[in-house]
């Protein structure tokens, strides 16, 4: 048995919300969470369902509607904000506009619970600089001015400001929304190997179902009703929790495949003969194009799948009509619509 984990942050009957606000309302609560070190954190849930609402309540940006928040022990509200940087850092998803600073100066910030404002970097200041830039592959735009950054390469250079803050728990407002898909995959690493290796907890707010359920410990699901599903990714799926959060009349999640998928009209029932790769894929198109596929032989309709030297040839049976044959995946498709 593993030996227990301490908690770096606890609620206790949390409410999130904006009482303050003309629109005053409460979000989501009452919320019991424990974020431990070396977790990885996905927290997930449908548009408005209080996502960001939440991080912000966690990192003290925002007052907590009523319930108790702790950081390391110590309650949230009596620390001041040099102590909370050196436990916390925050990476927003907004991005950072109007800055002179050049990506090295900017990810030096990171060191300002140390150093203070205006104190001088030393040298483990500068090593945590230049190891935050390689973790985050920005080595090469250290003398880049931040406004001439796309919005992926600022989201990184904004993740190596917070990993030069080295602290204990990092905080990651939808970190992969302007990524290209392999940025996105790499950065999910990347956190997921953080944890691994520094015992940080990171907790990010993402719409990326699929790269969560690979990649982190803990889902937390905000259903959208003010709850708040807390588990590990299997064990969510088991509980139907996606269904319940995001099932729309247009879209349907796969508890066999884990993937959000759009319900077809089935035309019609064709039978598909064949196997590896090339059976995987020509089902995927089948079933795009609206046809649903078995893999007992239907005598009247089915396509045979054969890879040889020539490459793959699909041969269409058709209800007495000769046989007709493709060398290629498309021709098939365009002829069956
Ligand atoms: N300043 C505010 N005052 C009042 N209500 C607010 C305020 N900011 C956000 N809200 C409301 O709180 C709810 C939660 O918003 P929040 O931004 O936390 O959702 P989210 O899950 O992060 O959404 P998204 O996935 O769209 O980013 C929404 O209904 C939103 O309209």
């Amino acid at each position: 048995m593993k030996e227990l984990k301490t908690a770096l942050i606890e609620t206790e009957g949390l409410m999130i919300g904006y009482p303050a606000s003309k629109a005053s309302r409460v979000v989501a609560g009452p919320l019991d969470l424990t974020v431990c070190g070396g977790q990885l954190i996905c927290l997930l849930g449908p548009n408005g369902s209080g996502k960001s609402t939440l991080l912000r309540t966690l990192t003290g940006l925002q007052p907590v509607s009523s319930g108790k928040i702790s950081l390391d022990g110590i309650p949230l509200k009596t620390l001041k904000a040099p102590a909370i940087a050196r436990k916390l850092s925050l990476v927003l998803s907004e991005k950072v506009t109007g800055s002179n600073l050049d990506v090295y100066n900017l990810i030096a910030l990171g060191r300002y619970p140390y150093s203070g404002w205006f104190g001088k970097l030393n040298a483990e200041d500068r090593a945590m600089i230049i190891r935050a830039a390689e973790l985050t592959d920005t080595t090469g735009f250290l003398d880049r001015q931040v406004d001439s950054l796309s919005d992926g390469e600022c989201q990184k250079v904004m993740l190596a400001r917070a990993i030069a803050q080295d602290t204990p728990v990092v905080v990651l407002d939808e970190p992969t929304a302007h990524l290209d898909l392999p940025s996105r995959l790499k950065l999910m690493q990347l956190l997921y190997k953080l944890t691994r290796e520094t015992g940080k907890a990171i907790i990010i707010s993402t719409h990326e179902l699929d790269l969560a359920l690979q990649t982190s410990d803990l889902i937390w699901l905000m259903d959208g009703r003010g709850g708040l599903h807390s588990g590990i990714p299997e064990q969510l799926v088991l509980d139907g929790v996606f269904e319940k959060a995001f099932n729309r009349e247009e879209i349907h999640f796969d508890p066999y495949t884990g993937h959000f998928t759009i319900p077809r009209v089935l035309k019609q029932q064709i039978s598909l003969i064949g196997d590896g790769l090339p059976f995987i894929w020509t089902r995927k198109a089948l079933e795009r194009c609206g046809y649903g596929v078995t893999d007992g032989l239907n005598p009247e309709f089915h396509i045979l799948i054969e890879s040889g030297n020539n490459g793959i040839r699909w041969t269409v049976t058709a209800y007495g009509h000769p046989d007709q044959c493709f060398n290629d995946l498309q021709q098939l498709v365009d002829a069956l619509v």
